[in-house]
């Protein structure tokens, strides 16, 4: 659109206009700022001056007036706070108030009223809406139609009427860069300039450019369960940011941070997502990883294998004397059948026959076994059994204690008559160690009957591996189950627990009730879904049962060849059916064009890209004699890109080992970070980080190191040289020594 225009002028006249009244608001409410900041010391001096030093020797009422200040106080800070939050959000309106704007005639009206669509609303003293938050009802507009007839859905119902205008801006500094109206949807050409630039930092919000298909995930209320497959680069991670920052807008009223969290790969993904809602105006979720989650829970009786060290044996031991064993088990407990298998032996330790012995104390019986069975078996029956068991201690003690207490008083008229004690405290004191003495044993079986044993029904399980087996009529040979006991079982007497094992102890955990569920969680994200396996989704769904769930993944970058999901149908079922969506997404946006098909190729499915075309270089498959000579390749290629402009670099290896080896060998002669464990902190700049901690994150530049035929040389290792592959933006080589890998023979 020209400068000189006249409509220039009228936008330049109305930003104007918008930033004057921003302007307003953004003093008022430093004024507020300020004002509060005032009172809070003033408040203080206060406390000082009419408190002084609170001790409990100046009486109850000085605590009484001391809490009073500190409540006031607290208020303050809340006050504070808030000021300071809008006013970082006016900040951002005075840098770049909107980013479009739509003219919309409602089917009642007659006349085209304007829009204008930001990062938050701004309305002035009249009520009059000078910009609309990109999640109010009218601004799915933007993003949904097309000129001519459309419509959105608000509380009230369905709004119809034609769209005349989509005009898009980029406007920074309170200065308009450029602007143009775009007829059919959000313009190729703002995408194409935004996705062509170089990532320097973390995720960035994707808000001016939300693509329709993405915005139907983004806003979607009919279902409570969402499962949304996309492929590489086609904007999950970001859907699931921006949801959340939708659901704290729609419903604001009921949900805050606090109510949402969502589970990353790692917590190197977690430090590269979260800049993204900070951007948007709102404050981050609770950002954990089902790794976290599960140490926390299983406390440290046992050595405990993490994700890393798992992925590091499945990608660097394959000669290994167990490694079939091993293999062979993660295989069998990320099955859909282990679960149905686990299923029922729950329901049978429920159900099974406990040794309940009569509770006598000094000849009385307190309460008989039968008595205790039949509290156990049909009274407790509804709760889950440690439940159940910590009810029947709390009954027996309950039903003991005034045994105890005529026992204490019984021998505190004995001890009175030994005529050695003249205070009565100390007769007390002494009958109640007397008898805690001899009730000992008493307790000692009653806490024998009523303890929740995890590590012994986890064996009990694998001793009668074969009998569920059998029940769950899966026809797996005795030879193979003999060898996931053993392999099990050996684990547990070196007190070491393998990843896989965790996952069932945490099962087990819940479903006896050893962990409480909550319902605090109104909100659940599951990113990079594909690995996570059927078992960990019935721990999602047992957990946060009555939360609303968005799962996000892709079947085609599983990087755990033997551990994960499979199918979305292995998890469907576990979702009630009627209020569970699965949405395909189709277009990725990340990769060029060129590095796009490359990708494709490598899963051979065909190159069906509708998203953007952005053209770039030919992705490039480089042979060397040795590893010695990739490295020098890739030093000589980091400074090549580096002088380009590239401003992040991925050396992409298969495992940690390698990892520590390229970066031995950069790390005297390059500006070089590496990553070798999931907890390490996110820099993106020129860094060497294993795939498997790579997943999620993107680079201008991918290296990826050895593709020989020895290190990708089956198909179970595709997804995970795809993966690697589909990480960068603008530039990916591959490096090999010897012989490139088979998965790579089609694909140039
Ligand atoms: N509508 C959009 N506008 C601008 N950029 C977008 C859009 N959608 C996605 N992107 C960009 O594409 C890249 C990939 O997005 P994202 O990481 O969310 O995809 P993903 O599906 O989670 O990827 P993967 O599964 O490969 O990890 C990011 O750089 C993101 O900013």
């Amino acid at each position: 659109m020209n400068r000189d225009g006249l409509e220039w002028k009228v936008e330049d006249e109305w930003l104007q206009e918008v930033l004057e009244e921003a302007g307003k608001q953004y003093g008022k409410n430093n004024h507020l700022k300020e004002k509060i900041r005032e009172d809070a010391i003033r408040t203080q001096k206060e406390l000082w001056e009419e408190v002084g030093s609170v001790s409990i020797a100046n009486g109850m009422d000085q605590i009484a007036d001391f809490m009073q200040f500190i409540n006031f106080m607290r208020t303050q800070k809340i006050s504070h706070e808030s000021t300071r939050k809008i006013q970082e959000k006016y900040e951002k309106v005075l840098s770049s108030p909107y980013f479009g704007r739509i003219d919309f005639i409602e089917d009642v009206e007659n006349r085209a009223e304007k829009y204008y669509i930001g990062i938050s609303n701004l309305i002035d003293d009249n009520i009059d809406f000078l910009i609309y938050d990109w999640r109010a009802p009218i601004s799915s507009i933007f993003y949904d139609c097309e000129i001519g007839e459309a419509s959105y859905k608000c509380p009230e119902g369905v709004i119809e009427g034609e769209l005349t205008l989509k005009r898009q801006y980029k406007i920074n500094n309170g200065k308009i860069e450029y602007m143009f109206d775009s007829n059919i949807k959000i313009d190729d050409e703002i995408l194409q300039d935004i996705l062509s630039k170089s990532t320097d930092n973390k995720m960035k919000t994707i808000v001016t450019t939300i693509q329709r298909e993405q915005n139907k995930v983004i806003r979607n209320e009919k279902y409570k369960t969402l499962i949304v497959q996309g492929p590489a680069g086609s904007g999950k991670t970001s859907i699931a940011l921006h949801r959340i920052a939708y659901v704290l807008y729609r419903y604001r009223e009921k949900i805050t941070p606090e109510n949402i969290v969502i589970f990353s790969p790692n917590e190197i993904f977690n430090d590269y997502i979260s800049n993204v809602l900070p951007e948007l105006g709102e404050e981050n979720m609770y950002q954990t990883t089902f790794k976290e989650y599960m140490d926390a829970a299983l406390g440290n009786e046992f050595k405990k294998e993490n994700y890393c060290e798992m992925m590091e044996y499945i990608l660097g031991t394959k000669n290994e004397l167990n490694y079939e064993s091993r293999i062979y088990n993660i295989v069998y407990k990320s099955s859909v059948e282990f679960v149905n298998i686990l299923k029922d032996y729950v329901k049978y330790v429920e159900k099974t026959d406990r040794k309940f012995s009569d509770i006598i104390f000094k000849d009385k019986l307190i309460v008989s076994s039968k008595d205790l069975q039949e509290l156990f078996f049909k009274e407790y029956m509804p709760l889950p059994l440690k439940r159940r068991l910590r009810k029947i201690k709390e009954r027996i003690l309950f039903l003991l204690e005034p045994h105890k207490k005529d026992r204490i008083k019984e021998i505190a008229v004995e001890l009175e008559y030994t005529g050695s004690y003249v205070n009565k405290n100390e007769i007390l004191r002494d009958s109640i160690t007397i008898v805690n003495d001899e009730m000992k044993e008493i307790y000692n079986e009653i806490d024998k009957i009523t303890e929740f044993r995890l590590i012994e029904i986890y064996k009990e399980f694998f001793e009668k591996l074969d009998i569920f087996c059998t029940n769950s009529n899966i026809l797996d040979c005795k030879e193979k189950i003999d060898k996931i006991r053993k392999y099990t079982l050996t684990g547990l007497e070196n007190k070491s627990l393998n990843y896989e094992d965790q996952i069932i102890l945490l099962y087990f955990k819940i479903m006896f009730g050893d962990i409480s569920k909550t319902s605090e969680i109104k909100y659940v994200i599951i990113d990079e879904a594909q690995d996570y396996t059927p078992l960990q989704y019935e721990i999602f769904y047992q957990l946060f049962e009555s939360a609303n769930m968005t799962i996000l993944g892709d079947l085609n970058q599983s990087i755990n060849p033997f551990m994960n999901i499979g199918d979305y149908k292995n998890i469907s079922h576990i979702f009630p059916k009627d209020n569970t969506s699965i949405i395909n997404l189709t277009k990725s946006y990340r990769s060029t064009k060129e590095i796009t098909e490359f990708s494709r190729k490598i899963l051979n499915s065909e190159f069906i890209n509708e998203g953007i075309q952005r053209k770039g270089d030919k992705p490039l498959l480089l042979g060397f004699t040795n590893e010695e000579e990739i490295k020098q390749k890739i030093l000589e290629d980091i400074k090549i890109y580096k002088d380009k402009g590239y401003k992040s670099i991925g050396i992409i290896t298969r495992t940690v080992e390698e990892t520590k080896e390229v970066y031995n060998y950069l790390k005297d002669k390059a500006h070089i970070n590496a990553i070798m464990k999931d907890d390490d902190e996110f820099i993106n700049d020129t860094l060497i980080i294993p795939i498997y901690l790579a997943k999620g994150l993107e680079f201008d530049v991918v290296l990826i190191y050895n593709v020989g035929n020895e290190n990708y040389s089956c198909e179970e290792e595709k997804l995970l040289l795809y993966t690697a592959c589909t990480r960068a933006l603008h530039i990916l080589c591959i490096y090999y020594s010897g012989n490139s890998t088979p998965l790579l023979k089609e694909v140039l």
